[in-house]
């Protein structure tokens, strides 16, 4: 690049406002340079430059992604194509640009202006070397994106149509120098510019809210949720990972098969591989039936596993095998090799990359599920969606008692919660919103087919909550008695009584409140010392007489409908 194209291109920088703007002159540029390379060089009619693709990406996940696609300049769709996860590992894990010779699977480097091989005979996966060939690309050069402080923020790359070259030093030696200048100046804005603000993020039954902070979020989660690979959703806890995860197995080809769920947080560790792969009876104490796993039981659609860092070092080995191999072994059974059709999303709620450090979770592992990673910001970052959540999940409370009713949250209700801090999320909200919903009942009678929430309900849901960070489990059951004592007096003054029996429903409220929160009955079971009866298969049985008390107690209150999602189904 001369100087007069360097100034010019500082002076794009200068006027860009967003990241998109940044990164597409960037890109731009980077193109330009590409092609200028390409027809200077001996396969100059050879070849062409497809495209250039910018990430952001500090850390813990995909924060934006910006195409500059000059292969679909004449108006063909765009069709949405992701960067390649090797690129950025050996990216990451080299610090400097690479470039990938796709076909032959051959990762270079230039040292003292020489290109050096790195590694001969395929880069990481299958899946994504696919993913190249099937757009065309023979050649791609990644250029790292790096901050102020010199951490590695993001990626730039450009991809090439040229077969001719498999093999050969391509154009790499004559562009490098070109894409490390336009990467170094460009990477200042990249990473100070805010991002164009997405709107009009469509919401369905699955994800009813999005707001602004997660709109740009879930557009490129609508991308990775199509792909094979695996998907990494990170953030805190009641974020709404798993959710999140059942949305993306709604949007991919996969959503008319099961979507399975193992949450590590529930599954002893001596029993985690069995869950996986299943078990044949005999396998061990206590297997009297050839049981599937989850691999098994998700064939053909999507297996979440929640909290993957509570993974035991042996499962995590498995785990890999499986990834790599595609193929499995129900634990006993030495003969039958299964094939892994399912696609893979895990969750986790802290930091992967510093169990990896701490010894905890396999590096190989970790490159292996971080793919497509993604970080669900804490509600906290994303205030404006607040006040409609809330509505959206007191008419979900309302309509378990009155289906079709309405909930209207005044305004002065709305601004409360928007004012407060919620370290548990969504899960924190939704518990606030349903005590509020309970004090609105206690207050106004029996579920109408409008309920209004004001901003004393709230208040002192909000009271709870902030008192049950300090109570024990005691003072919550004495709390829950007195409500119940209060309600029998209520009842009392009407001529109605309140049977004592009707304290028998704990059992079944405890069961139900464990299913909902853990997304699993046989996770429940066994986290009240019920494992034997998962493994009998009695617990669903036990559970239905349970729910007979949680329904007598519902009937002697006069509220109508479940109190839980699921309650009186049958399962498994
Ligand atoms: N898309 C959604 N639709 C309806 N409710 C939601 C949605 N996302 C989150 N919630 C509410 O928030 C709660 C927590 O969501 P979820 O279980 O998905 O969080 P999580 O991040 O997976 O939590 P953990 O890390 O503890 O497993 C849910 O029980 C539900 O009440």
């Amino acid at each position: 690049m001369n100087q007069r194209q360097i100034l010019a291109f500082v002076e794009k920088l200068r006027q860009a406002r967003t990241f998109e703007d940044a990164a597409q002159a960037m890109l731009r540029g980077m193109l330009d340079a590409a092609n200028e390379a390409l027809g200077a060089s001996g396969f100059a009619n050879r070849g062409r430059i497809l495209r250039g693709m910018a990430h952001l990406r500090p850390g813990d996940g995909y924060r934006r992604l910006v195409l500059v696609d000059d292969a679909h300049r004449s108006g063909e769709p765009v069709i949405h194509h992701l960067p390649s996860a090797s690129a950025w590992r050996w990216i990451v894990t080299r610090g400097r640009p690479i470039a990938l010779d796709v076909p032959l699977g051959r990762v270079w480097t230039l040292e003292d202006d020489a290109p050096k091989v790195l590694q001969e005979g395929g880069f990481s996966g299958q899946d994504s070397v696919l993913r190249l060939t099937n757009r065309d690309t023979s050649h791609l050069y990644a250029v790292p994106l790096r901050a102020f402080h010199g951490a590695i923020e993001g990626m730039a790359t450009v991809e090439a149509a040229c077969p001719r070259a498999v093999g050969d030093d391509f154009i790499f030696p004559a562009l490098h120098e070109s894409l490390e200048v336009l990467a170094d100046l460009a990477a200042p804005y990249l990473a100070t510019l805010p991002l164009r603000p997405v709107t009009g993020g469509a919401t369905d039954e699955l994800l009813p809210v999005i707001g602004q902070t997660m709109a740009g979020l879930i557009e490129m989660l609508r991308v990775f949720a199509q792909q094979e690979e695996t998907l990494l959703i990170g953030g805190p806890t009641g974020a709404g990972k798993s959710r999140l995860a059942r949305w993306c197995h709604a949007q991919s080809v996969r959503r008319g098969a099961p979507f399975e769920v193992l949450d590590l947080i529930a599954v002893p560790e001596e029993l985690q591989m069995a869950e996986l792969f299943g078990w044949k009876k005999g396998a061990f104490t206590g297997a009297v039936r050839d049981t599937p796993g989850c691999i098994t039981r998700a064939f053909k659609g999507t297996l979440f596993i929640d909290e993957i860092d509570k993974l035991s070092l042996k499962a995590q080995a498995g785990l890999l095998q499986l990834l790599e191999s595609r193929t499995y072994r129900p634990i006993g059974d030495g003969a039958r090799e299964q094939q892994a059709n399912v696609r893979f999303i895990v969750g986790s709620n802290v930091d992967l990359y510093d169990q990896v450090k701490a010894g905890r979770f396999r590096e190989d592992l970790y490159y292996r599920i971080n793919v497509l990673p993604l970080k669900i910001p804490p509600l906290d970052e994303r205030r404006d969606e607040v006040a409609e959540w809330a509505r959206f999940m007191a008419v979900r409370r309302h309509r378990e008692s009155v289906p079709g009713g309405e909930v209207r949250i005044l305004a002065g209700a709305e601004r409360l919660l928007a004012e407060h801090t919620w370290p548990g999320n969504l899960r924190q909200l939704d518990n606030v919103v349903r005590r509020a919903y309970a004090l609105a009942l206690m207050t106004h009678g029996q579920a109408g087919a409008e309920v209004v929430l004001e901003e004393k309900h709230f208040a002192r849901a909000l009271s709870y909550e902030r008192g049950s960070e300090r109570r024990s489990a005691l003072e919550a059951l004495r709390g829950a008695a007195e409500a119940l004592v209060e309600e029998a007096e209520r009842l009392e003054a009407k001529g109605q009584g309140l049977e004592l029996e009707v304290c028998d429903a704990f059992r079944g409220i405890v069961l139900g409140t464990a299913v909902e929160k853990l997304g699993s009955r046989d996770a429940a079971f066994r986290l009240f010392g019920k494992g034997a009866q998962v493994q009998a298969r009695n617990h669903h049985k036990m559970l239905r007489r349970e729910w007979e008390k949680v329904e007598a107690l519902c009937k002697a209150l006069g509220e109508e409908g479940a109190p839980f999602k699921g309650m009186g189904e049958e399962e498994g």
